[in-house]
């Protein structure tokens, strides 16, 4: 699905990113990692064309996609959330599926048949709502579709933001720090809802998490950057098992625990 080869982005005097290479399989579920200042974020910028590499090829189902830009890159197929939440948070929960619906490409009908009130524009919009409805109900949040998304929770904002992306139907899903600020209940819960993606929606999931009970229980592949390379790609076994993660990630025991190499406490994974 997802081919970068030798990436690299330089910002001024920072090698963000240096001759990064790895795939993403057809409804695979691979996870990036690394310590922070690895790259992670600006790989995400780089595939979805925020930040132009400096070297190297990205492809998206067998299409170079580098070097276009954002909104371009976005209707090939890829879309995004953020590490921090990104809603309308005064609108309601179903207003901001139907935004991202909008967004898709043939959507929108046309201009003059909605402003005449046109049936064929009425039907769009219903089919639209049916679909977004549809949506919510698949991630959990049908109950809530009335209500303005900043009274939703922390979690079920983050499987909003899911929803809206996969509203725009995604070949390739990037999700940045899904699990970020959870607390254990919402981080299990996430964890089960990401899993189940690319069977229920066909997509494939380019993962980055800090949570590494999340990121080896449900990814099928694991890379690893440190300082802008890749230091290790391989399945969460190899990655788990390689001493270069062990050394680089966190170093010692604690990389140890946080890789899963040893028992956590209930509930706490870094
Ligand atoms: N726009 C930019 N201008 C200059 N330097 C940048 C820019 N964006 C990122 N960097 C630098 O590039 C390096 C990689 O940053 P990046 O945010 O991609 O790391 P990360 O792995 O996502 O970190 P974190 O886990 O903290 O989110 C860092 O040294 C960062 O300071």
């Amino acid at each position: 699905m997802l081919v970068l080869d030798e990436v690299s982005i330089r910002f001024g005097g920072v090698q963000a990113l240096s001759g990064v290479s790895f795939r993403v399989a057809d409804g695979a579920i691979h996870s990036v990692i690394g310590p922070n200042g690895a790259g992670k974020t600006t790989l995400f910028n780089a595939i979805t064309g925020v930040a132009r590499l400096s070297a190297g090829t990205v492809s998206l189902a067998g299409a170079r996609i580098d070097g276009q830009p954002p909104h371009v890159i976005s209707r090939q197929g890829i879309a995004r959330t953020f590490q921090n939440v990104r809603l309308f948070g005064s609108i309601s929960v179903l207003d901001n599926v139907l935004v991202a619906e909008e967004a898709r490409p043939g959507s929108v009908p046309g201009l003059l048949a909605t402003l005449a009130c046109l049936p064929s524009a009425r039907r769009a919009e219903q089919a639209a709502r049916e679909e977004a409805m549809r949506l919510l109900a698949d991630v959990g949040l049908a109950d809530a579709a009335g209500r303005a998304a900043r009274t939703l929770s922390y979690g079920d904002q983050r499987r909003l933001e899911i929803a809206r992306a996969l509203a725009t139907r995604p070949k390739l899903l990037l999700l940045d720090e899904p699990a970020a600020g959870m607390n254990p209940q919402e981080m299990a819960r996430l964890t089960d809802f990401i899993a189940g993606l690319p069977a229920r929606f066909g997509v494939t999931i380019l993962l980055i998490e800090h949570q590494m009970r999340l990121v080896m229980g449900i990814s099928d592949r694991v890379t690893v950057l440190e300082y802008g390379r890749c230091i290790v790609d391989g399945t969460p076994d190899e990655v788990r098992a390689h001493p270069e993660v062990l050394r680089a990630y966190l170093g010692g025991r604690t990389a140890t625990r946080a890789l899963g190499l040893e028992a956590a406490p209930s509930g706490v994974s870094t």
